[in-house]
């Protein structure tokens, strides 16, 4: 079932190697049917080189495996609860990218100092809490994405297509599994961007709020993104 969804989740799925934001197994890449409401991820612990798109698993939204022989990716919990709440999204990656995940592991938010940031996302991309204890020991996965939910609920989430998980790292999202993996890639870039931009100037500050509108806009248009698709 779902073959070409699993051909697109496993191409997206080597994408991150290609573009440097994995070691290891350090990540994953669904994508979702929304007729049906099912979900194809990226098998738990298999190396990328030996990985193929009959690997790929397909769940149901409560996270029972549907088809596969695989387990899923243990991160599956969290795309499911950003698919049960947000109609928008398509597709959704996380990995432990270095530069990305250092500012998770700061605790801090990525500022929009720059005009590649503005193009494809809306300000700063946010660097939620960390867990408590009780909801670490309750649901650690699906808890992350009841956190990054309770952020974006009631945004406009496409126009912010990025989060840092505090101490654990990011996750992105997108129209579809490709446009999640781009999402991915240039999250990673604009956090080398602003680390070295912090090293420079300490004192710098973010890009004028004209500038990333216009840029933001002229990219994504007024109503795209909100709701309007
Ligand atoms: O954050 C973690 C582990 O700490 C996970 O994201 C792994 O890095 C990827 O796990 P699988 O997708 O292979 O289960």
């Amino acid at each position: 079932m779902l073959e070409e969804l699993k051909k697109e989740v496993y191409e997206a799925n080597m994408l991150l190697p290609k573009y440097g934001l994995v070691t290891f197994t350090w990540g994953n890449v669904s994508g979702i049917d929304r007729e049906s409401g099912l979900v194809v991820i990226k098998p738990s612990g298999v190396d990328y080189d030996k990985m193929t798109a009959d690997d790929m698993v397909v769940v149901d939204l409560e996270g029972n495996r549907v088809e596969g022989n695989l387990n899923p990716s243990s991160d599956t919990a969290t795309h499911l609860e950003l698919y049960k709440a947000f109609p928008d999204m398509g597709g959704i990656v996380h990995t432990h990218s270095p530069w990305a995940t250092s500012w998770a592991q700061a605790g801090r938010g990525i500022p929009c100092y720059g005009t590649t940031h503005a193009d494809y996302m809306y300000g700063e991309i946010p660097c939620v809490r960390n867990l408590t204890k009780e909801e670490i020991d309750e649901a650690y996965e699906k808890n992350t994405g009841v956190l990054i939910v309770e952020h974006f609920k009631d945004t406009e989430y496409m126009a912010m297509p990025a989060v840092l998980c505090k101490n654990h790292g990011p996750f992105t999202w997108g129209t579809d599994p490709h446009n999640a993996v781009h999402n991915a890639v240039v999250l990673e870039e604009v956090a080398k961007m602003a680390a070295r931009c912090e090293m420079i100037n300490p004192d710098v500050k973010p890009a004028p709020q004209e500038l990333q509108d216009k840029h933001y806009y002229r990219k994504h248009g007024k109503d795209a993104y909100y709701g309007q698709g």
